[in-house]
């Protein structure tokens, strides 16, 4: 179902993913445009005072790297790609830094890697960082780490990483910003009679054939990836918008509800897209049982499971596993991923927090499951 003005959604939107190409944060591979990633900077500033939680993909270290390194031509090798990355980096973070800085808000620097999302434990700790971080006020600024990874293995647009780092934070919308006013029927750059798309249905098939590749030799995904980062951000439930990265005050427009760019509407809610997650995750590695007090702040009151209220752990699991949580008759209650593994949960079984370092030698969290981490079953 499609909302008639879909935009208007945006409005009630809490955590919220921003993607810049390329393109635009490199100003065609000219060098980094700090004047741009100024006023991004302002606006994401202003929206984390307006109380939102927002992130920053952003591209342009390879573009930037190859400026540095006064490389005209993009290299083909990788490891002069991977090169360029690592120069390129330090300016695209340096620049991130001081603009959100002077607007008063802090930023951390994270570069991830598809293998990272891919392990359930380095997913359970880039997502507990990355919420940590929101949760200080800091934006953190992310892009894909070059340096470590080959051809084979890379998400190589950062479109695609943007919809990975919404789905891992459950974010209410991804706002891509291009070089294009938005999606249009075919590329602009090829055909000028193609109309623009105000909005549709992320997943709609019709969209993945009007869009075609990248049109600048800057850019490296073109509108084909978006479409497509769309479609996987809408499996947790967010919302894609794409559009242009120079309309003034885009993010804070958007978030007031103005129909700025294409709106490719999520089908499914939030709630009901990681119930559908944690329920396909059929093949659970063990569970939990519970007090009876345990039981009803899970149930009733909407807490996370810590330690104290467990009475047994069984099953053989490791961190960011999914297990079940059964009530003092075994039925299960919930289920969601494990922050300790079923051997350390052994050893913290019944014990509060403040016991957890002399029994595991470190503490990760003071939940067994966290509350942003499990579904209710019954
Ligand atoms: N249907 C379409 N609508 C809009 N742009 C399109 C479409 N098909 C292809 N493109 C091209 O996609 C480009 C944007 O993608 P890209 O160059 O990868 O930018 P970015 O660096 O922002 O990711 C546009 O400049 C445009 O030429
Ligand atoms: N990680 C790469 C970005 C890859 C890329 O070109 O992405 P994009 O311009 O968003 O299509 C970089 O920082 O250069």
């Amino acid at each position: 179902m499609q909302d008639k003005n879909a935009f208007l959604l945006l409005r009630d939107a809490k955590r919220i993913v921003v993607k810049v190409g390329s393109s635009l944060v490199t100003n065609e591979g000219r060098g980094l445009d700090a004047a741009a990633i100024g006023q991004w900077c302002e606006q994401l500033a202003a929206l984390v005072k307006d109380g939102r939680e927002v992130i920053m993909v952003s591209s342009g270290a390879i573009a930037e790297g190859m400026k540095r390194l006064g490389w005209a031509v993009r290299p083909k090798a990788i490891h002069e790609l991977q090169a360029a990355a690592a120069v390129g980096q330090m300016g695209l973070a340096q620049v991130y830094e001081t603009k959100l800085r002077e607007n008063g808000i802090g930023s951390a620097q994270v570069l991830l890697t598809h293998a990272d999302l891919a392990d359930r434990e380095r997913y359970l700790n880039a997502r507990s960082t990355l919420l940590t971080l929101l949760q200080l006020g800091v934006v953190p600024v992310i892009n894909e780490n070059d340096t470590v990874v080959n051809d084979e293995i890379k998400f190589g647009d950062n479109d695609t990483l943007g919809a990975l780092v919404a789905n891992l934070v459950e974010a209410d919308a991804l706002i891509i910003l291009t070089d294009q006013r938005g999606l249009f029927s075919a590329d602009p750059r090829k055909d000028p009679n193609a109309y623009f798309v105000h909005q549709a249905n992320a997943g709609d098939p019709a969209l993945e054939a009007m869009a075609g590749g990248a049109g600048s030799s800057i850019g490296s995904g073109g509108m084909i990836t978006k479409i497509l980062a769309a479609k996987r951000a809408a499996g947790s439930g967010a919302s894609t918008v794409i559009a242009w990265g120079r309309e003034p005050q885009a993010l804070i427009r958007l978030s007031q509800g103005e129909a700025v760019g294409t709106f490719l509407q999520a089908q499914t809610q939030k709630n009901q897209a990681r119930k559908q997650w944690m329920a396909d995750h059929l093949q659970l590695r063990g569970s939990v049982s519970v007090d009876d007090g345990a039981a009803s702040m899970l149930r009733d009151a909407g807490k996370s499971l810590l330690p104290i209220g467990m009475t047994r752990v069984s099953g053989d699991f490791s961190r960011g596993d999914v297990i079940a949580v059964r009530d003092a008759s075994g039925a299960e209650i919930a289920r969601g991923l494990a922050n300790y593994s079923s051997s350390e949960a052994r050893l913290i079984c019944r014990k509060p927090s403040s016991e957890f370092e002399k029994l595991l030698g470190y503490i990760a969290e003071p939940e067994m499951l966290h509350r942003t981490n499990l579904v209710l079953t019954r």
